[in-house]
C-alpha cells in the first residue's frame, strides 16, 4: 500500500530547480517569494529561508516586504553557510541574493542537484543599471526567471531601474524611499530629479 506521507518525504527524489525573482526595489520580489514559500509550506514541504547578514533593514530573523508581509528567515554570512545550514530541506528561499559572494550560483546549483527547489530573489540591477553581483549567472543557470516591475513613481509606467537619490556611488548602499525610487527607462534616463 502507499501511503501520501511516503509520498511527502520523498519528494525531493521528484527533482530540484532554481528559480529566480528579479525586478527593481518596489517591484515585490519579497511579496513574490514569501508567497511561493507559503504555498510551499501549504503542502508540506520542509522550507528553509536564508537572507545575507549585510541587509538587516528591518528584522534580523525574518524577511519583510515594502508592504509588510513576513516570513522568519536565517541570516548567513556568506554563500557557503547556506550549504551548511540546509539540511533535510524541500524548498530553499534565498531573499537580496546581489548582496551574496561568488559562491552563490555553484550554491544554488549544489541544492537545486540534491533535488532541493531553490528560489532566489533579488535585483538584477543596481542603480547604476549594472548587473549585480551574483544574479546574472544565476539567471544563467536558472530553469525559470520571473523579472517584476514596480510603478515609475514619476509617469507610472512600469519600473526597471531603482534610481538613487542620494550621491553615494558606492554599489552598496542600504536604503528606502528616502534614497531610491522605481523609474521606467525614459524617466531614468532623463535624468533630472
Ligand atoms: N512605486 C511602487 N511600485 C510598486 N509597489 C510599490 C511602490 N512603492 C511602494 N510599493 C509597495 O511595495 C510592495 C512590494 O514590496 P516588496 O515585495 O518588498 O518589493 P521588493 O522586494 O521588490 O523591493 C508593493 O506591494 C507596494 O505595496
Ligand atoms: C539599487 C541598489 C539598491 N541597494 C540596496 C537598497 C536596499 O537596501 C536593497 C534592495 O532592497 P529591495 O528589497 O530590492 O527593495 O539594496 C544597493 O545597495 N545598491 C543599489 O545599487
Ligand atoms: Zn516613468
Amino acid at each position: 500500500m502507499v501511503f501520501v506521507e511516503d509520498i511527502f518525504k520523498r519528494r525531493n527524489e521528484l527533482g530540484g530547480s532554481i528559480e529566480v525573482v528579479c525586478g527593481s526595489m518596489f517591484s515585490g520580489k519579497t511579496e513574490e517569494l514569501i508567497r511561493r514559500l507559503n504555498r510551499a509550506k501549504i503542502a508540506r514541504l520542509k522550507v528553509e529561508i536564508f537572507s545575507p547578514k549585510a541587509d538587516t533593514r528591518y528584522d534580523e530573523n525574518a524577511l519583510v516586504s515594502h508592504n509588510a508581509t513576513s516570513i522568519p528567515s536565517t541570516p548567513v554570512e556568506n554563500a557557503s553557510s547556506i550549504l551548511l545550514l540546509a539540511s533535510d530541506v524541500h524548498v530553499i528561499g534565498i531573499d537580496e541574493a546581489q548582496f551574496f559572494d561568488e559562491e552563490l550560483p555553484d550554491v544554488c546549483n549544489i541544492l537545486a542537484n540534491k533535488g532541493i527547489r531553490v528560489i532566489v530573489a533579488g535585483l538584477d540591477m543596481d542603480f547604476k543599471g549594472r548587473p549585480f553581483g551574483p544574479m546574472p549567472a544565476i539567471m544563467a543557470m536558472a530553469e525559470s526567471v520571473t523579472k517584476l516591475h514596480a510603478v515609475c513613481v514619476r509617469c507610472g509606467n512600469p519600473a526597471l531601474y531603482s534610481y538613487r537619490l542620494l550621491p553615494d556611488e558606492n554599489q552598496v548602499m542600504l536604503g528606502e524611499k528616502e534614497s531610491y525610487e522605481p523609474r521606467c527607462r525614459s524617466c531614468y534616463t532623463n535624468l533630472e530629479v
